[in-house]
C-alpha cells in the first residue's frame, strides 16, 4: 500500500510564518462558481519530484521531494487557488502498476466528490503518466478538472521545468473553461487530453504530444481550449470505480510488438502466461503477419481478446479496412495507442468478453 499522508494545506511559505499563504486573495483568482478555487494536489513521485543530490549512482533519483515540497517552491500558486496536498506514494513512475494505478483512480475519485474540492491535480513520473492519465480519465465520473503533470528534469537541476509545470497545471486546474474535459494532461504551456497524449521525446522538456496537437495552451496566464475531447470520458464514461469494487487489479492483457521476423511463439507464451487479452502491436496500419495470424486465431478460440494496434504514432487501425477483422473476430484499436489500448481493453474486460461490445468501446473510448 502507498504511504498515506494527512491532509496538509500547503504552505507556500514556512508553516510558522505570520502570513502563510495559500489564502489568495479575492480578486487573484479566477472565479470558480464564484468562489477561490481549492485544489487538491496528489504526489507520486517522478523527476518533478527527483533530486540529483540523492544519488550518486545515476544521473539523478526520481520521487525523493514531498508533494509538500514542490508546492512550497512556487509561491505564486497562493494566488490563484487555496492548496492542499497529499502524497499517495513516491515512486519513479517507470515502477507503476495497475494495482496501484487503480488506488490512485479510488483516490483522486473520493477527492474529487467532495464539496471542499473544486479541482484535483497529479504530480507524476513522465514514464508511464499516459497510462495512468488515461485510467483517471476513464475512471474518475466527474466534471471537476482532473489534471496530470510532470517534468523531465529534477527538481534540483538548473532550468527544472517542474515549477513552471506545476504553476500552469494549476492554472488549468483552477478554472472553469477546464470542467468536463476528463483528464488533462499539462507540459510547459501545453494542455493535452490523457487520451491523445504521448510521451515522445525520452529526454527533451518538451516530451510529450499529441497526434492531432494539444486540446489548448495556457497563454498570460490562463489556459485557452482550442478543441474539445471528442471520446467519452468522465461523467460520461461507460465503466466506473463501483462497479469494480472489490478489484485490487485488471485482467490481465499484454502488448506484443511484432517487428520483422517475430517467431508466433511468443504470442503462445503470452497465452501461457494467463493473459485475458493481447494488444498486438502491428507496422503500418496494425498489420498481422500470417504466422503472427495463426498464433492469435489459437488465441482467440481459447477467449483472448485480440486487438489490433499499431506502432506508427499518427493514424488509425480502422476496423476491415486493412485487414480483416471479423474473419478473425479481432478488435480493431482505432486510433489509440498500445498501451493505452491495454488500460481500455483490461477495463473492458472487467465488463464482458464479447468482442462486438469491446469494438464498441474503442469506438467510443
Ligand atoms: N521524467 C520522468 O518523470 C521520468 C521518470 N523515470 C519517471 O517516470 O518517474
Amino acid at each position: 500500500m502507498p504511504d498515506a499522508v494527512a491532509d496538509a494545506t500547503t504552505p507556500a511559505a514556512p508553516a510558522d510564518s505570520p502570513a502563510p499563504a495559500g489564502s489568495p486573495a479575492p480578486g487573484d483568482a479566477p472565479a470558480f462558481d464564484g468562489r477561490i478555487p481549492r485544489v487538491r494536489v496528489v504526489g507520486t513521485g517522478g523527476t518533478i519530484a527527483g533530486s540529483s543530490a540523492a544519488t550518486t549512482a545515476k544521473h539523478y533519483q526520481a520521487g525523493v521531494l514531498t508533494v509538500e515540497d514542490l508546492l512550497g517552491a512556487v509561491p505564486q500558486l497562493a494566488s490563484l487557488a487555496t492548496m492542499t496536498c497529499e502524497q499517495l506514494c513516491q515512486i519513479d513512475s517507470v515502477e507503476m502498476d495497475l494495482p496501484l494505478q487503480l488506488t490512485l483512480a479510488r483516490r483522486v475519485a473520493e477527492l474529487a466528490a467532495r464539496d471542499d474540492v473544486d479541482a484535483v491535480l497529479v504530480t507524476h513520473g513522465t514514464d508511464t503518466l499516459e497510462e495512468s492519465a488515461y485510467l483517471l480519465h476513464l475512471l474518475v465520473l466527474t466534471d471537476k478538472p482532473v489534471v496530470v503533470v510532470g517534468a523531465m528534469r529534477p527538481a534540483d537541476a538548473p532550468g527544472a521545468d517542474g515549477p513552471s509545470n506545476l504553476l500552469n497545471a494549476v492554472r488549468v486546474a483552477a478554472h472553469p473553461s477546464s470542467r468536463g474535459l476528463g483528464t488533462l494532461v499539462v507540459v510547459g504551456e501545453e494542455i493535452h487530453s490523457a487520451r491523445e497524449v504521448r510521451k515522445e521525446h525520452a529526454s527533451r522538456v518538451e516530451a510529450f504530444g499529441s497526434p492531432h496537437g494539444p486540446l489548448g495552451e495556457v497563454t498570460g496566464g490562463v489556459p485557452r481550449y482550442a478543441h474539445m475531447p471528442r471520446q467519452l470520458h468522465g461523467a460520461a464514461s461507460a465503466y466506473d470505480l463501483e462497479a469494480l469494487e472489490g478489484l485490487d487489479d485488471l485482467p490481465p492483457v499484454e502488448v506484443l510488438v511484432t517487428r520483422a521476423g517475430m517467431p508466433s511463439a511468443l504470442v503462445d507464451a503470452v497465452v501461457a502466461t494467463g493473459a485475458r487479452g493481447i494488444v498486438h502491436v502491428g507496422p503500418g496500419a496494425g498489420n498481422v503477419p500470417d504466422r503472427v495470424a495463426e498464433a492469435l486465431d489459437r488465441a482467440r478460440a481459447t477467449g483472448v481478446v485480440v486487438v489490433r494496434s499499431s506502432r506508427v504514432a499518427r493514424g488509425t487501425v480502422a476496423r476491415g479496412d486493412a485487414y480483416d477483422d471479423q474473419g478473425h473476430d479481432y478488435v480493431a484499436g482505432g486510433d489509440l495507442g498500445p498501451y493505452k489500448a491495454r488500460v481500455l481493453l483490461a477495463l473492458a474486460l472487467t465488463v464482458t468478453d464479447d468482442t462486438a461490445r469491446i469494438q464498441d468501446m474503442f469506438d467510443t473510448h
